[in-house]
């Protein structure tokens, strides 16, 4: 059984000359986990999954698969679409993957019976478990609690980024209900795990794993003190479109050999990366 606790580092899908460069990804998996990461995820949106081919998916997991195998850790594939049947192809082709990180539909804003139905269908179209992606800044579409509740009933555990804590997310977490809460804004991390989160998916923890993995772990002082001194960081590599200032931090420091990313996304202005630099830890 998967124990989603602690922190999943969310990776880049590192590029060279336009394809992706499996000997960056690796080393930067295998940084993540020498860091204290639970786990990986792949092809969320840090990995710019949207963009990818089918192939290149495949490859992505297959290099992830590998890291995680010699760790020892479960690997998160991110496997979402806009709609139900595409999704499920999607999970279905994700096999590789210990779990599947399915975000809500997006754009066509369905109503929320329509979002719990799409999550039975794909939770019961694959045997392994199935974390809900609730991004509702990116997604357009806004769940309540009372639905989020309802999504949970059908999956094995959620990713909640609101992007605040919300009323939403306080009542999500005093339901209690037993199944993992993973928190997906960054900055959110220790405040959600005070309120009842298991741990959470972070991007940031490519940079900072240690950090990141130390502050899931800390529940005292200590844990306020690491919160407060990667806030900067956080706020440096959200400054703009995810994961360029990542990806060029990354790449300054050695750890993947190209910083590109994928139009429409672009590379990132100098001095967001100097203060992301500046920031770690
Ligand atoms: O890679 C992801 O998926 C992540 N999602 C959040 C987002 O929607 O930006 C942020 C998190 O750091 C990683």
């Amino acid at each position: 059984m998967i124990v989603f606790r602690g922190v999943f580092a969310s990776l880049v899908t590192p590029f060279a000359g336009g394809e992706v460069d499996e000997g960056s990804l690796e080393r930067l998996a295998a940084r993540c986990l020498d860091g204290g990461a639970a786990g990986l995820v792949a092809l969320g949106t840090t990995g710019e999954a949207a963009l990818l081919t089918p192939d290149e998916r495949i490859r992505v997991l297959s290099v992830c698969r590998t890291v995680c195998d010699e760790y020892g850790v479960p690997l998160i594939a991110g496997a979402g679409a806009m709609g139900t049947a595409a999704a499920i192809a999607e999970a279905r082709e994700s096999f590789l993957a210990d779990a599947l990180l399915v975000v809500v539909p997006y754009y066509l804003r369905p109503s929320d019976d329509g979002v719990v139905e799409h999550f039975a269908a794909v939770a019961s179209s694959v045997k392994m478990p199935v974390i809900a992606y609730n991004v509702p800044y990116r997604t357009g579409k806004r769940l309540a609690a009372e639905t989020l509740l309802r999504v949970l009933d059908v999956v094995a555990g959620i990713k909640h980024c609101p992007g605040a804590i919300d009323d939403d997310t306080l009542a999500l977490l005093a339901a209690d209900t037993g199944k993992p809460v993973l928190a997906g804004d960054d900055a959110y991390l220790y405040p959600m795990m005070r309120l009842g989160a298991s741990g959470g998916v972070t991007a940031s923890a490519c940079l900072a794993p240690g950090a990141f993995a130390e502050l899931a772990r800390s529940w005292d002082e200590r844990g306020r003190e690491l919160h407060g001194a990667l806030l900067p960081l956080v706020d440096a590599l959200f400054a703009e479109p995810s994961p360029s200032v990542l990806k060029a931090c990354l790449a300054e420091l050695g750890v993947i050999d190209d910083p590109a990313v994928r139009a429409p996304l672009r590379a990132p202005r100098p001095e967001n990366v100097e203060r992301a630099l500046k920031a770690l830890p």
